[in-house]
């Protein structure tokens, strides 16, 4: 996630023409065979791309499951809940995979909870967050059985005790603690800073541990907290989790014993040239700091969501006009802003590559939408030999693509694919324009 630059511009040329087989940095599922065509978990994408049209976004089940296998390896033998941040890839086959697989969620919404409920997973491995938790999403999830609630203010403490009492309950609670640690990520997804929105100040956090013990409907049974996302460094994590301990003693000697420490999620992936330690070397580093602090058999739970699915995942989109310029030339595609909105929200830099690579020149493109807007953009300054018709893959694009799609400009949404081995499964549907408007109503 950084802003485009002329450096950038030969990403797309990595892999050679034909020959031999080469693999792609960060992306275990995902390779250009020696026939010049790029394959996830074995398939053709150009084969998917034509079979089932496109925007098409395509996920590797395989790539999911290695992902999560990081973290279950360094976590064996320790008592743990892996819950999956499910805003990052909501799609309900992907959430019943990672159900099947034995992990837990982080939900953020009333229809986050519907959703894992749907996919088969289990409410008593939910937690709870976001910052403006309603009194109706918070019956609902109590009514479900969510293993905890990690409440962001004070405001939302007294809510949910006395949405709890009304309900005959006790609602368990971890408090997100904001440990005014800096992640180093781009500043729209940085949450651990004073200036954010979220969590409640570390040093507010002992007074509302008290009050949360003294509520009638409320059962303390953690803390959390969650720093931000695309961090590609240890040492945030590490402060962070050094921040909560101190919190954790302060509050145990204050009689109020914690259960669970959730250091939350955030770990970022390959898009470019970026090494973020791997699943295993982060979750090893935190377990060595509650051993090292004597917390080493307290529960420890994380909520990765872009880790899991990020690099599982591309999105497929047809080169459907060439428009070369003075000063730019335009490669105009099938996919938009509206399917994959990262580059045009953040100027993140997601790498762009040809479906089957072609021989001859490969000029400077800008990769644009149809959307009516100059931000419509997927990749600015690519080296790409192309003609219209070809298919391009957009890479990384399985995590916060199709969860962050709209409609704009009347756009119906993507279909979406997993594979699995052999097996292609169509997880979603492609939108139907009548879709669009189904809710709407004509004035009598
Ligand atoms: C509370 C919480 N937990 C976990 C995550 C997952 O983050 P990421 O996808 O960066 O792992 C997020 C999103 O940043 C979040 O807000
Ligand atoms: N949507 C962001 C990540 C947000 C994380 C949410 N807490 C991205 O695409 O990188």
């Amino acid at each position: 996630m950084r802003p485009e630059g002329p450096a950038e511009a030969a990403g797309a040329g990595r892999c050679c023409l034909g020959g031999h087989e080469v693999t792609l940095p960060g992306h275990p599922q995902l390779l250009r065979d020696a026939a010049g065509e790029l394959r996830l978990e074995g398939h053709s994408l150009a084969e998917l791309g034509r079979r089932f049209g496109t925007p098409l976004y395509v996920y590797s089940r395989a790539a999911m499951l290695d992902a999560l296998a990081g973290y279950q390896r360094a976590l064996a033998g320790l008592p743990h809940l892996i819950c999956y941040a499910m805003k990052a890839n909501s799609n309900l086959a992907v959430l019943q995979t990672f159900a099947r697989a034995g992990c837990g969620f982080d939900i953020v919404s009333g229809g986050e909870l519907e959703r894992v409920l749907a996919a088969g997973g289990d409410p008593a491995k939910i937690v709870f967050s976001g910052v403006g938790k309603t009194a109706a999403e918070m019956r609902r999830a109590l009514e479900a059985g969510v293993r905890c609630f990690n409440v962001e203010s004070l405001g939302e403490l007294e809510r949910l005790s006395a949405v709890a009492v009304a309900a005959g309950r006790r609602a368990p609670v971890s408090l997100r603690v904001n440990p005014d640690v800096d992640a180093g990520t781009h500043p729209y997804i940085s949450t651990g800073l004073k200036d954010n929105k979220f969590g409640i100040p570390h040093d507010e956090a002992l007074a509302a541990y008290r009050r949360a013990a003294a509520l009638p409907g409320l059962a303390v049974v953690g803390i959390d907290c969650h720093i931000g996302s695309q961090i590609t460094q240890l040492e945030p994590y590490l402060d962070a989790l050094g921040r909560l301990l101190d919190l954790v003693e302060a509050v145990e000697a204050a009689g109020i014993a914690l259960h669970h420490v959730d250091v939350g999620g955030g770990l970022g992936i390959t898009y470019t040239d970026e090494t973020p330690p791997s699943p295993e070397a982060l979750v090893r580093a935190l377990a060595e700091l509650m051993r090292a602090r004597g917390h080493g058999q307290r529960e420890l739970l994380v909520e990765p969501g872009r880790s899991l699915v990020g690099n599982a995942g591309v999105l497929l989109t047809e080169v459907q006009y060439l428009k070369p310029g003075e000063t730019k030339n335009f490669c105009i595609v099938d996919a938009a802003m509206n399917d994959l909105v990262r580059p045009a929200m953040y100027e993140a830099w997601m790498a762009i590559e040809p479906c089957q690579l072609r021989a001859g020149a490969a000029p400077v493109w800008d990769v644009v939408g149809p959307v009516c807007e100059s931000g419509d953009w997927l990749g600015r300054d690519r080296a790409l030999a192309l003609e219209p018709g070809d298919l391009l893959a957009v890479l990384s694009a399985g995590a916060y693509g199709m969860a962050m799609a709209g409609n704009y400009n009347s756009r119906p949404r993507a279909a979406e694919l997993l594979l699995d081995g052999d097996a292609v499964h169509v997880v979603r549907e492609r939108e139907d324009s009548r879709a669009l408007f189904a809710l709407e109503r004509l004035l009598a």
